[in-house]
């Protein structure tokens, strides 16, 4: 990374972090469905397409920024010149939004064109819309936690995973797992406690929290699983590896993943390296 990326890649958090507040001001009265569907069949609630176009301003007005690509929109944005291309799941675990449950905001920061390889990431945050607003983002030289009050204050410390996991979580249902999935996950029940949020950023916050591993496998009739390679899975592998974990989709790093397809979807694996070698070594 160019030390000129460095910058433009700070101005992209500096956006997200100045989104966030704004984005959870807008929950309220917004948890029903729309009557659209995204690129990948979802439902749109009226949240996502909120959070979509409060972070489609905000980055895409951005002088480094030349791309933006959304869950929510079927199509990559030309929104300028700028080196830098970024993705975004506007609203992840949007549906946790009735329940009054977590939700969050994953981006990715690529210096090449959409749909863009894991190798061609150059930095890559989440915004937790928890009990606090926090936002993790990692760069090469590391991943930070910043807590973000209601005025866009900001207090920040460094993050690494634990060494001795505590937790896991599981995504899709039992019956649909595999033979060697399931196998697989009834070692790590035995061994650790059990925490499924239902949105992707907040069950790999507390694994990044509390070490462990964070999973939403292929499934018996669905062998890409459920979560967007873009816009989810590479983003959020990206954080977990730059804490000192690792990732898989199975058979390699989330990283290695190379969609042609912008919306298309992987297996995704992350944590702990030893419980990762596992999930590889029981899925091969
Ligand atoms: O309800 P399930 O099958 O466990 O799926 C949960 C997964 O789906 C998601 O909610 C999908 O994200 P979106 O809400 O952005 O579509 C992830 O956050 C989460 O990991
Ligand atoms: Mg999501
Ligand atoms: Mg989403």
């Amino acid at each position: 990374m160019m030390m000129s990326d460095g910058v433009a890649v700070a101005d992209v958090f500096d956006a997200l972090a100045a989104a966030a507040p704004e984005i959870r001001a807008g929950f309220a009265g917004r948890a029903g469905e729309t009557d659209d569907h995204n690129a990948t069949g979802d439902r749109q609630l009226h949240a996502d397409i909120h959070a979509d176009e409060i972070l489609r301003d905000r980055v895409g007005a951005l002088d480094a920024v030349g791309e933006y690509a959304s869950e929510e929109a079927e199509h990559v944005r030309d929104v300028g010149a700028g080196p830098l291309s970024v993705s975004v799941d506007p609203l992840d675990g949007s549906s946790n939004l009735s329940a009054n449950n977590p939700t969050g905001t994953i981006l990715g920061v690529y210096d090449a064109p959409l749909p863009a390889s894991g190798r061609d990431l150059v930095a890559a945050a989440y915004v937790l819309y928890g009990p606090l607003t926090t936002m993790v983002t990692a760069t090469a030289d590391g991943v930070t936690r910043y807590t973000i009050a209601s005025d866009g204050r900001r207090t920040d410390e460094s993050v690494s995973l634990p060494d001795d996991p505590t937790v896991y979580g599981f995504g899709g249902r039992v019956p649909d797992w595999t033979v060697d999935f399931t196998d697989y996950a009834r070692a790590i029940k035995d061994e650790l406690k059990l925490r499924y949020s239902g949105a992707m950023v907040a069950d790999v916050n507390q694994v990044l929290t509390y070490g462990g591993v964070f999973a939403y496998p292929g499934l018996r009739d669905r062998p890409r699983g459920k979560l967007r390679t873009q816009f989810e899975a590479i983003p959020m592998a990206y954080i977990v590896e730059a804490a000192g974990g690792s990732s898989t989709n199975g058979a390699h790093s989330v990283l290695d993943a190379d969609p042609d397809d912008l919306h298309s979807r992987t297996p995704i694996y992350l944590g702990n390296d030893a419980l990762i070698d596992r999930a590889e070594r029981a899925l091969d």
